[in-house]
């Protein structure tokens, strides 16, 4: 059977809730989902708490995590070197994930830069990793399309790839930070970018609206794709990129159409269960 990554982020269906979560209870979730068999975890980020303030007790959560009985990895999303430094400190975190964006005006809202300055930052951080045993996910935020008028086409994103895999990126994950992606685009660029580039593995990142999920996955899996981020009942999606949030692509859509592919997810459907019903307590108590 053909094996699927499934990345759950639950900092991303947090990130955007204004009230502030008690830590607790964000170890509580994420104690569910890493009993369920994902492969990684996107559990929190550390970026400056005026920027995202929910996650300011990252540290916090990752230390009352109970490690010892999942097979999960850790991803803790970092926007600066500051910040990586911080998440590379910690022995349990093997993923630094920074969202490096094609669009300037993304870069801007969400990390205070230019591309330009983004692509030195991220060359600090892969030093950084390499220095610390860690692997970086970049993001390429934006990477369908964005909101603002930035230029923006496939042979741009070639470009981009084509750039992060000379400077050493081993994982790169296409995001659709505002879930703009068509079909016919998500298919032309995995069908195109995996070939070329078999010492990267591609990871779908797609935000999407309810109506839509199905044609996304259906069309980054038939092109190649095999790692794809998620979150449970599409909570969340990016503050920073404008001001209704498109949310994350839904988990359990995910698991339904792997399942129907007859692809291992590697999933346990009881533990996923109560994760969900979890989830759905907390985000009906916290939006
Ligand atoms: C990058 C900065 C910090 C620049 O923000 P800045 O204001 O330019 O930073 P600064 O260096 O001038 O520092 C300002 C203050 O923040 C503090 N600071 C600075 N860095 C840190 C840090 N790491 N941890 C804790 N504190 C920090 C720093 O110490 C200072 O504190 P003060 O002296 O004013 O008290 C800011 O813009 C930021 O934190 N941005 C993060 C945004 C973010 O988290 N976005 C959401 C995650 S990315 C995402 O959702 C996209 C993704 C991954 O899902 C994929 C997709 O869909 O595209």
């Amino acid at each position: 059977m053909e094996k699927i990554k499934i990345i759950e982020c639950p900092r991303d269906a947090m990130q955007g809730i204004k009230a502030f979560i008690p830590t607790e209870r964000k170890i509580s979730y994420i104690q569910s989902l890493l009993r369920i068999g994902y492969d990684t975890i996107d559990f929190g980020s550390f970026v400056s708490p005026k920027a995202i303030p929910q996650m300011v007790d990252t540290a916090e959560v990752l230390a009352g995590l109970d490690l010892s009985k999942t097979q999960s990895k850790l991803l803790a999303i970092i926007a600066n070197t500051q910040g990586a430094q911080m998440a590379s400190e910690h022995k349990e975190i093997q993923y630094l994930g920074y969202p490096f964006s094609i669009s300037e005006n993304f870069q801007m809202r969400n990390t205070h830069k230019t591309i330009a300055e983004s692509i030195i930052t991220l060359q600090e951080i892969l030093n950084i990793a390499d220095a610390s045993n860690k692997e970086v996910v970049a993001y390429l935020s934006m990477g369908f399309g964005n909101p603002y008028g930035d230029p923006w086409n496939v042979e741009i994103v070639g470009e981009w790839t084509e750039k992060l895999a000379a400077m050493g990126v081993k994982i790169l994950s296409l995001s659709d930070t505002v879930g703009s992606s068509t079909p016919d685009v998500i298919d032309y660029l995995f069908s195109n970018l995996i070939p070329k580039y078999p010492q990267i593995e591609f990871g779908a990142h797609l935000h999407t609206t309810p109506d839509k999920w199905f044609e996304k996955i259906d069309a980054a899996y038939k092109a190649g794709c095999k790692r794809f981020d998620g979150a449970i009942q599409g909570f969340g999606g990016c503050p920073m990129a404008k001001d209704d949030l498109t949310g994350n692509m839904p988990t359990e859509r995910m698991l339904s159409y792997f399942t129907t592919v007859k692809a291992d997810t590697n999933m346990q459907p009881m533990s996923f269960e109560s994760a969900y019903n979890e989830a759905t307590k907390l985000f009906g108590e916290f939006h």
